[in-house]
């Protein structure tokens, strides 16, 4: 899987640093300036959705989720999940609300979903979590049409774990409804751990090669059932070549095993960017998106 065992430790460490490969900022100015306007851009959308915020959907003080609602939810209503990224260690679902605003009016709801990031959350923990909080929403909100879920980066890997969900273990209820989406768009993401292991972005994750391998969806492409959903794996042109290989092997594993599975390789944007403006109603994957879920 990949020639990243040929690389050096710093040519790996370069490939898996987003912030080093953007034409647009510098690396020092890029992560806070995407921490100041994925934050305003979800102030925002608190201000203008009607919200549910820190909504529990487990015991820990991690699980909570906030659901933007659609403007008219007067029936039943399609569901846009977002995991966050920040490579399973920063950011939270308190500045991932920015991609509401274009859907809400469309009559999407939006939910962004926090997790236990590392050091405080192990990658089973967070992976268990993301599953958990989709169980709790069709539990809860019978109103929900459809679950569409969105990821980037670290959540893009998240995403796709929740792709692989024996759903059979969540099942406390007999006859609790199973959350299998109906979409999935992961956005510059991981599905390949490994190289991960070698780099900075273990020391807080402090990953085994065991618990690298068990999270990486890329081990687990399963043979597509008659329910898989549609996939459509996002790349940045200004990902890192290394990002770039995992988002383009990670849909070939899918197309080969039967999925119904789209590779949208973005020009003219970086790994921030790329999600930053799903706050724009104009921007080419915000309407993707609409049209994936207007087609179910
Ligand atoms: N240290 C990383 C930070 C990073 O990758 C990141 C930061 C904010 C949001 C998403 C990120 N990437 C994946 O989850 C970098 O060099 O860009």
């Amino acid at each position: 899987m990949g020639g990243w065992r040929d690389m050096s430790a710093e040519a790996l460490e370069d490939q898996y640093s987003p912030s080093r490969w953007s034409p647009r900022l510098d690396r020092d100015t890029i992560i806070d300036a995407h921490l100041a306007v994925t934050a305003a851009g979800t102030e925002r959308a608190r201000a203008s959705a009607q919200t549910s915020l820190h909504v529990p959907y487990g015991k820990g003080d991690g699980e909570k989720l906030d659901i933007y609602f659609p403007t008219d939810h007067s029936g039943t209503f399609p569901v846009l999940v977002y995991i966050h990224g920040g490579y399973w260690q920063c950011l939270s679902k308190d500045e991932s609300g920015f991609a509401a605003p274009p859907l809400v009016s469309q009559g999407v709801a939006v939910v962004a979903v926090g997790y236990d990031t590392a050091p405080r959350g192990h990658m089973d923990t967070m992976v268990l979590q993301v599953r958990r909080s989709l169980a709790f929403l069709v539990e809860q909100y019978p109103e929900i049409r459809g679950i569409y879920l969105c990821g980037h980066s670290a959540g893009a890997h998240l995403a796709a774990m929740v792709l692989f969900t024996d759903w059979t273990e969540f099942h406390v209820v007999p006859d609790i409804k199973v959350p299998l989406p109906s979409g999935a768009v992961l956005v510059s993401g991981v599905y390949d751990l490994e190289p991960i292991l070698h780099t900075y972005v273990n020391d807080a994750l402090n990953m085994s090669r065991e618990v690298a391998q068990r999270n990486s969806p890329m081990r687990h492409v399963a043979p597509a059932v008659p329910a898989a959903c549609e996939v459509l794996v996002v790349v940045a042109q200004h990902d890192s070549p290394e990002f770039r290989r995992q988002s383009q092997e990670y849909s070939q594993a899918l197309r080969a095993a039967g999925w119904s599975v789209s590779l949208l390789d973005l020009a003219g944007v970086d790994h921030f960017d790329v999600i930053e403006k799903l706050s724009e109603n104009s921007y080419i994957l915000t309407q993707v998106i609409l049209n994936m879920i207007s087609r179910a």
